[in-house]
């Protein structure tokens, strides 16, 4: 099933290929986080969504209507999609009740029980109802904003980067906060963010976009664990990236005999994640193995720069709890946990 669906959309400015025949399915219900480096097409993709925008080219529908045919379509306050922006767009003038009330229909008889039970959905005491934006926190601020777009009860909820503002404690309690009201609501979101971690915890489902084109789009596991190339393996997380020859199932490697999930024959590139590999200090020198070049500790999670035997190759980049934090110039064993993923 098929809430909103984008088939070969294309978009140019000038000379600039802003979205190149990009398709994707989002299901009802669900939530989508659209990612990718800066200009590879996410805005321009939601305004297109939205309707401030329409394709040169392909066609874009929403329960089965369609809403645009190349640069013909239904216009933005006909499309009943919301809308929760980076600044929240909040009206300065108006009172958190009016700001939220600001999309009901005209004397809507039912406003101030609307008013209130939005806020309670979004989590925001009934007491600041009357003040205005400039005397509420960010996070506040982007609650106003997202009962604004509920009120206007929508079939899809676009928010553009509406955390990036916030610091990284209230982001992730506004992201979860947000998750937990469109689930509760029962409505579709796409998310558009700079921020994988944010993307890959909030999202059923990621897109990745690089430059106007649709690169690979999954859930959060497999894009992490199966990224298509080694640009969005990098895109997506840290990674050890490693040369190795791979047959029935096992990649020979730097860091020894390791299991693939792949039937490929031959030289290939083989993706560990970091936290697939654990350091142990071991004097014997193994094969699997190298000397501790660097430390970082970083509390939670520290940083170990290991050189490897092969010094061909750069040293490698291992996150490691702090316990059991091996010193420079320590030998180690590097064990690996899992499958690693083959490339090609
Ligand atoms: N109105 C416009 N006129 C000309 N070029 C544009 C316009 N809007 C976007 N572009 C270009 O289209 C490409 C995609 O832009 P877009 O804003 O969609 O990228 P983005 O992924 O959202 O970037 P960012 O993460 O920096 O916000 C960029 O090369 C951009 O310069």
């Amino acid at each position: 099933m098929t809430l909103l669906d984008l088939e070969t959309v294309s978009k140019r400015y000038g000379p600039v290929r802003a979205l190149d025949a990009v398709s994707l399915s989002v299901p009802p219900g669900s939530r989508t986080a659209v990612v990718g480096p800066s200009g590879s097409g996410k805005t321009t993709l939601l305004r297109i969504i939205a309707g401030f925008e329409f394709p040169d080219s392909g066609r874009l529908s929403l329960d089965g209507a369609l809403l645009a045919d190349g640069p013909a379509g239904v216009p933005a306050h006909k499309r009943g999609i919301g809308i929760v922006s980076q600044d929240g767009a909040l009206f300065p003038h108006l009172s958190v009740a009016d700001n939220i009330a600001f999309g009901f229909e005209r004397g809507a008889p039912d406003r101030a029980s609307r008013i209130a039970e939005l806020m309670e959905m979004v989590e925001l005491d009934g007491a600041m109802a009357t003040r205005r934006p400039h005397q509420l926190s960010g996070g506040q601020q982007q609650r106003v904003a997202l009962a604004r777009a509920l009120g206007r009860r929508p079939r899809l909820m676009l928010l553009d980067e509406p955390f990036s503002a916030l610091d990284t404690g209230l982001r992730e309690n506004m992201r979860k906060a947000v998750a937990r009201v469109l689930q509760n609501a029962g409505i579709t979101a796409i998310l558009v963010t700079h921020d994988q971690a944010e993307a890959l915890s909030f999202a059923d489902q990621v897109a990745v976009l690089r430059e106007g084109r649709l690169v690979q789009a999954g859930s959060p596991q497999m894009l992490y664990q199966h990224p298509r190339d080694r640009e969005t393996a990098l895109f997506l997380g840290d990674a050890v990236l490693l040369p190795a020859i791979v047959r029935n199932g096992f990649a020979d490697c730097a860091l020894g005999r390791v299991a693939v999930e792949s039937d490929h024959a031959g030289k290939a590139e083989i993706m560990l994640r970091p936290e697939q590999i654990r350091v142990v200090v071991d004097a014997a020198a193994p094969q699997n193995g190298g000397r501790v070049v660097d430390v970082q500790f970083g509390g939670a999670i520290c940083t170990v720069a290991v050189a490897l035997a092969d010094v061909a190759l750069p040293p490698i980049l291992i996150k490691t709890s702090s316990v059991a934090l091996p010193a420079a110039g320590n030998l180690v064993r590097l064990d690996v946990t899992g499958k690693a993923h083959v490339f090609g």
